[in-house]
């Protein structure tokens, strides 16, 4: 018998949930998830499952055309432009292609996850707390940047981009991480090191995340449930020792999914589309 104290508490419940492009493509289809509080869930699937449309619709990048998405038990899909803007500072969100202000320092990146709070007169003459200041300092010390606080962006290597955007993510103190493929432009070891780094963070902060990722080794072993989606459809939720050969095939279908299993190497750059412009939404700039 399951003892509901041992249970973690709910911190995003989908419920139902469709999403019909203008396009026709059906991307969603019906799905339902609950994520625990702390809990860190690897979204995996084929090339147009739906795992980044998925993502979206719960900080409504992406509207969804049906269906529910509760944080924290507050209806996402219906709330006006500025019960949004205060529900996404509760959604910290950690980019494929980092989505950095390329002219701008580390910390002034770091910073920009409050911009959601500070206000935007406030942080357009960069005047943020001391306290902002100090928080983004201690997370800089706590990935391996603490050096590198005055340089410009785009002076970083992609592992150490990727952690300021980590920082950035986490300035805003979110409940909940989205994670859109992490490490797709990373090599292979820079790629574990920032999955390890996004594990322990959560571990350390109780933070749940959802991070979707193509590579499955990667999910399988620093994810502690793994979702598959194929189609729209959620084929598998449980956790990564359960995820066998016919589960695979469910989630990839005829597809050869050993090829899944290994570091499928760096994203061709044209593959990237730009998340400077979701940065500025989320924070409500745009
Ligand atoms: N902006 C859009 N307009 C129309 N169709 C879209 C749009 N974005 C995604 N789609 C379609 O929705 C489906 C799901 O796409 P989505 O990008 O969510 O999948 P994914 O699993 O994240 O794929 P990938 O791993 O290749 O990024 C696909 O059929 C895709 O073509």
């Amino acid at each position: 018998m399951i003892e509901l104290g041992t249970l973690p508490s709910t911190v995003l419940e989908v419920a139902r949930l469709n999403k019909r492009y203008p396009t026709g493509d059906l991307a969603l289809r019906d799905v339902d998830l609950r994520i625990g509080r702390g809990e860190v869930v690897a979204l995996i699937g084929p090339s147009g499952a739906g795992k980044s449309t998925l993502i979206r619709c719960v900080n409504r990048l992406v509207q969804p055309t049906s269906g529910s998405v509760r944080l924290d038990g507050t209806e996402v899909t219906d709330l006006g432009s500025a019960s949004l803007r205060r529900a996404r500072r509760r959604m910290g969100m950690i980019f494929q292609e980092y989505a950095l202000i390329e002219r701008l320092t580390v910390m002034e990146n770091a910073l920009s996850g409050r911009l959601g709070y500070v206000g935007f007169w406030r942080s357009w003459f960069r005047r943020f707390p001391t306290t902002d200041v100090a928080e983004a300092f201690t997370l800089l010390i706590r990935v391996g940047l603490s050096d590198m606080a005055n340089k410009r962006a785009d002076a970083l290597s992609g592992g150490q981009r990727q952690r300021v955007g980590i920082v950035r993510a986490l300035m805003q103190r979110p409940e909940l991480l989205l994670v859109d493929e992490p490490t797709a432009s990373l090599d292979p070891k820079t790629s574990r090191q920032i999955m390890r780094l996004i594990l322990e963070l959560c571990t350390e902060r109780g933070l749940a995340a959802i991070i979707n990722i193509h590579d499955v080794a990667l999910a399988r072993q620093f994810a502690q449930r793994i979702v598959g989606l194929r189609a729209g459809v959620i084929v598998f939720d449980g956790p990564p020792n359960s995820l066998d050969a016919a589960a695979l095939t469910a989630i990839y279908g005829d597809e050869d999914w050993t090829a899944t299993l290994g570091h499928g190497g760096k994203v061709a750059e044209d593959e990237h589309r730009s998340a400077v412009p979701e940065v500025e939404r989320l924070a409500g700039l745009a």
